[in-house]
């Protein structure tokens, strides 16, 4: 039988396993504490036998009261990301939550449950945001009508009121969609989005229709709604400009979350004023994956292998010199 007290230099004791089996048991989930969860998220598409993986293993956590980006070159993954979250697509693998849902299995009553009342969305082609035959107003209370809740008329007319107005087209509630410009479809849009005080509001490419002008300013909305409503805000966009202008924004690359651009306010001690600056960092998944960028490794020759040291606050990337132990230079 093992000694409960080994001399110095032993192995860890009976007790100490028992501990860190508990330590381990008791440790917080990924995500415990975000509003969404991605976790190893896998999409795959079988089109004419042909198998296309649009989403190969995604980690993402936002939390809430968020507003973030959510960058990526065509075929990146960001709509099928979006998709998944705004509860139209299910995922092939892994693990999708949002806001306490589980995305893998809901049944189609939750499903319809969690798209009227947890997420919001807001599309890129204006004409898919709102119903052509009824008003800017009408729109906005149209969500609250099929929520089921009885609600009076004149409180879902008073609430469509106040978001038009949070959304600065409080005096176009009487026009129908023709009758608007596309930056104030796209705001009507927003407040359609959030008739049912949703948890998270997704907009794929909110943008993309319009001349850059009027894209910053739906954006600015974006920042309203979610400055003054606390609304958690995911919004993709190819937009620089636009992602800029958020303090967190996530690139995806190959159907994974790569690297992650952090923004903070600075005061800049030689003028006085307020600075954004901002950091980059690669994502690190669960299993301790880690992409180093292309420029990166390119300017270094690395390639097949590095070097990996670690540091009392730091791990050095080192390029293979040819020294290997086992001698295959
Ligand atoms: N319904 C589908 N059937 C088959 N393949 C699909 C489907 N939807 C997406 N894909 C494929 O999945 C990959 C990711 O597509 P996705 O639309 O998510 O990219 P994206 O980053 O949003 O691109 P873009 O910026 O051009 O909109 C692409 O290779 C795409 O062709």
């Amino acid at each position: 039988m093992t000694s409960q007290h080994p001399g110095p230099g032993a192995g860890p004791t009976l007790a100490d396993l028992a501990h860190r089996v508990t330590a381990d048991r008791e440790r917080p989930a990924y995500g415990h504490d975000a509003l969404i969860t991605c976790d190893r998220l896998v999409r795959i598409f079988s089109v004419g036998g042909v198998e296309v993986q649009a989403l190969q293993g995604l980690d993402l956590l936002v939390r809430e009261g968020e507003l973030m980006a959510l960058v990526g070159a065509s075929g990146s993954g960001k709509s099928t990301l979006m998709n998944i979250l705004s509860g139209l697509d299910t995922p092939t693998a892994g693990t999708a939550r949002v806001a306490g849902h589980d995305l893998l299995a809901m049944n189609a009553r939750a499903r319809l449950a969690y798209r009227r009342e947890v997420v919001g969305f807001v599309w890129q082609q204006t004409a898919r945001n709102l119903l052509p035959y009824l008003t800017a107003a009408q729109n906005v209370t149209l969500p609250m009508r099929l929520r089921g809740v009885r609600a009076r008329r004149r409180d879902q007319a008073e609430r469509a009121g106040e978001l038009l107005s949070l959304l600065d087209v409080a005096d176009l509630g009487d026009r129908r969609p023709h009758e608007l410009s596309g930056g104030q479809q796209q705001r009507v849009a927003i407040a359609v989005a959030l008739a049912n005080n949703p948890a998270v509001l997704l907009a794929d490419e909110p943008t993309g229709e319009l001349d850059s002008r009027t894209a910053e300013q739906i954006f600015g909305a974006f920042r309203t709604v979610n400055e003054r409503l606390g609304t958690t805000v995911v919004v993709v966009t190819h937009d620089k400009a636009v992602a800029d202008q958020v303090r967190r924004t996530v690139a995806i690359r190959d159907g994974r979350t790569a690297t992650e651009v952090l923004r903070r306010s600075e005061l800049d001690r030689a003028t006085g004023h307020e600075r954004l600056v901002s950091r980059e960092y690669a994502t690190l998944d669960r299993a301790g994956r880690l992409q180093l960028p292309a420029e990166y490794t390119r300017a270094l020759d690395m390639r097949d292998r590095v070097a990996l040291e670690l540091q009392a606050d730091h791990i050095t990337v080192h390029p293979d010199d040819g020294t290997a132990a086992d001698g295959t230079a």
